[in-house]
């Protein structure tokens, strides 16, 4: 059965096997999984076979940021895997997410959505000036979104905080991909711009992004259970 609901599982391990242990305790009709930098280093193309196996969706979360012919060929590279979503980061420019918005274009057979990072949510506006970005996070996520848009991606990641003036800039074809999502009584960890998930849906978010309130929890199914159901979607 297809996923019913927005919540994508973020599947930070070190290796396949506490991936897949993780996933195996979750239901594919209650949420997509996402591989990020630490799996897919340690663990490779592998990793996704498997969790294709177990009949997950997969967002391939590497983020790429490279000159525009290494950034198409590593999303061609994606959609042979066969991934739902791949990503890069909208910081790369215009040429480079066009070439890689051409590249799946130009394919035949499976073409992935493409997303793009505006900015981090583990940053907030004291960061963003340290790298030379003087403005709000908020800015600078609705000039990073519009741009995507324009060069013709499915979808930004952002933080949920910023979707619903997203939602009234760009209007509601560009897909949210919101990670920082943290239950009420969660921890932020190492995140900044955090939004509950309830509080998300409501701002026009897509996609739910949750990795450690699910993962570390003592009953990583029952804690994604909760959120489904505080979502009230049915399943
Ligand atoms: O692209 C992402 O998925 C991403 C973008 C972003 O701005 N912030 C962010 O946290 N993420 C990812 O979303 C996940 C969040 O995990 P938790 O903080 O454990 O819920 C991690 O795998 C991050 O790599």
């Amino acid at each position: 059965m297809p996923c019913q609901t927005p919540v994508i599982v973020a599947l930070d391990f070190p290796d396949m096997s506490a991936a897949v242990a993780l996933a195996e305790q979750l239901d594919p009709a209650q949420c997509r999984v996402k591989v990020g930098k630490e799996l897919f280093t340690s663990s490779g193309p592998a990793v996704i076979e498997r969790l294709h196996q177990l009949g997950f969706e997969v967002f391939l979360d590497l983020k790429f940021h490279d000159i525009p012919n290494t950034t198409a060929g590593a999303v061609s590279a994606a959609a042979e895997l066969g991934v739902w979503m791949v990503n890069v980061h909208a910081g790369g420019g215009r040429r480079m997410m066009e070439a890689c918005r051409e590249a799946l274009d130009g394919r035949r057979g499976h073409r992935p959505l493409l997303t793009a990072v505006t900015v981090l949510t583990s940053l907030e506006q004291e960061d963003l000036l340290e790298v030379g970005v003087d403005i709000e996070p908020m800015v600078q996520v609705q000039r990073l979104a519009r741009l995507t848009q324009e060069c013709g991606l499915d979808g930004v990641v952002c933080s949920a905080r910023e979707a619903k003036a997203l939602r009234s800039a760009l209007g509601n074809d560009l897909l949210l991909v919101t990670p920082g999502i943290r239950p009420v009584d969660a921890v932020a960890d190492d995140q900044r711009r955090i939004v509950t998930p309830l509080q998300a849906i409501e701002n026009g978010s897509s996609y739910l992004v949750i990795g450690r309130p699910i993962t570390k929890a003592p009953d990583p199914a029952q804690a994604l259970a909760d959120i489904v159901a505080e979502l009230s979607v049915s399943v």
